[in-house]
């Protein structure tokens, strides 16, 4: 059964179309990964899928149902949350309190805060620290449980890596690791590193100027194929 379908979404910026047509579906407890270049669209479709831009014409579907005209809140309350590019935490809260405030604009279930600490075991030792003095990887940490207390069905992931050690991107995508094997929650991820993104996902999908430019499982595409929908390059000058 698919969690989320989205159908010819287009969205724009002023006079700029920046999502042209985009369609893709991801089943329950899958992940898909969103790669494409800069510009190619990538955020403004993840703020067009959350709520916090409007879509110009097209369809998005939470397990069947039109969520498109839907504010962002009720898109979290129907069980759709992201974990923005940029993390925004209460800085002069705990992480404790960011999350408990999460919970309460969220949908009720089985996330609660025990298990999302077992879930992102780097948030244990910092529960009754301040926000405002933590690492960028912890910060990114507590951006990803704080969606999860939303108890969603759906998570979006926009570049969670971005800004942080290597170190510090180990340890997020080995939660991400545990989160994926629950099977619980589908995600959407965009991620810079191509080789990551190809790992991590069951399937993929890559963005050229606004328009789906390949799409497929992550272990059936090649290289090849997915750098040259990447960059929009013909296999020839790949292969020069
Ligand atoms: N607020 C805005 N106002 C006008 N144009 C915008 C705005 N945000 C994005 N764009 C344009 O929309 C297009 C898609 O941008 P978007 O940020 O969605 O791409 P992206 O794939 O996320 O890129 P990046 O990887 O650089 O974040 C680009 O041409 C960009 O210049």
């Amino acid at each position: 059964m698919s969690a989320l379908v989205v159908g010819q979404l287009v969205a724009k910026h002023g006079l700029l179309t920046a999502v042209r047509g985009v369609s893709f579906s991801v089943k329950q407890g899958e992940v898909l990964s969103v790669v494409g270049a800069n510009g190619a669209g990538k955020t403004t479709l993840f703020r067009t899928l959350s709520g916090v831009h409007s879509i110009d014409s097209g369809g998005i579907f939470l397990h069947d149902e039109d969520i498109s005209q839907l504010p962002a809140h009720q898109r979290v309350r129907k069980g759709l949350a992201m974990v923005p590019e940029g993390r925004r935490l209460f800085v002069d809260m705990t992480v404790r309190e960011n999350l408990q405030i999460a919970g309460e604009h969220g949908r009720s279930g089985s996330w609660v805060l025990d298990k999302v600490v077992a879930a992102l075991p780097a948030l244990e030792p910092i529960l009754n620290k301040v926000s405002g003095g933590l690492s960028g990887g912890q910060r990114q940490a507590v951006a990803i449980g704080r969606a999860l207390m939303c108890n969603p069905s759906v998570l979006l992931l926009d570049e969670v890596s971005l800004g942080l050690s290597p170190i510090a991107v180990e340890g997020l995508y080995q939660s991400l690791e545990q989160l994926k094997k629950s099977k619980e929650t589908t995600m959407i991820i965009v991620e810079q590193d191509l080789n990551r993104a190809i790992r991590f996902s069951d399937h993929l999908l890559c963005l050229l100027e606004g328009k789906v430019a390949l799409s497929g499982r992550s272990d059936e595409l090649s290289h090849v194929d997915i750098t040259k929908a990447y960059f929009g390059l013909e296999a020839e000058v790949l292969n020069a």
